[in-house]
């Protein structure tokens, strides 16, 4: 099957929250990407993923990537930490790197997994209410 993904960066920085929250909302899915060589790239990644669940709720779905894996020499973040965050807030989580493309179709394919699962859901629960029994009117008992 052939999935269809629209990916849009948006800027990491603080002061951009209030712009970046817009496309949160509009958003199936976020993608919260840290560095694994810059610690405060890590620290940043709690409060974006409250924003992200702040502005689109609770049950979007996010993909958590651990980038530049390849730099195995300069990692300030392990992956079990990581994990750990991810495993705390419900998130998915990678380790990517965008140099050597190490698990980059693999974390994304899994993303569109979640959502389609989550589109079939929503889907099913239509079929479902639209099922409910329509009540006569009075008139014709
Ligand atoms: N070794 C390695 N370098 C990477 C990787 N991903 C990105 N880089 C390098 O990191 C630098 C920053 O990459 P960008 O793609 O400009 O990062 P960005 O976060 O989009 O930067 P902004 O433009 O500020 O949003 C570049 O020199 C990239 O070549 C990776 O997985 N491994």
């Amino acid at each position: 099957m052939q999935v269809a993904m629209q990916l849009w960066d948006t800027a990491g920085q603080e002061r951009y929250r209030s712009i970046t929250k817009q496309f949160f909302r509009k958003a199936d899915g976020v993608v919260v990407m840290y560095d694994v060589t810059v610690e405060e790239s890590f620290r940043a990644v709690q409060p974006w993923l409250s924003n992200v669940q702040e502005a689109a709720g609770e049950g979007i779905p996010i993909l958590l990537l651990g980038n530049k894996m390849d730099m195995e020499g300069e990692r300030e973040v392990s992956f079990k930490e990581a994990e750990q965050l991810a495993f705390e807030n419900k998130v998915m989580f990678f380790e990517v790197s965008a140099y050597t493309a190490k698990n980059v179709t693999e974390s994304l394919t899994h993303l569109a997994r979640v959502l389609m699962e989550q589109e079939d859901r929503v889907r099913d629960t239509t079929v479902i209410l639209s099922a409910q029994p329509v009540k006569k009117k009075a008139c014709c008992k």
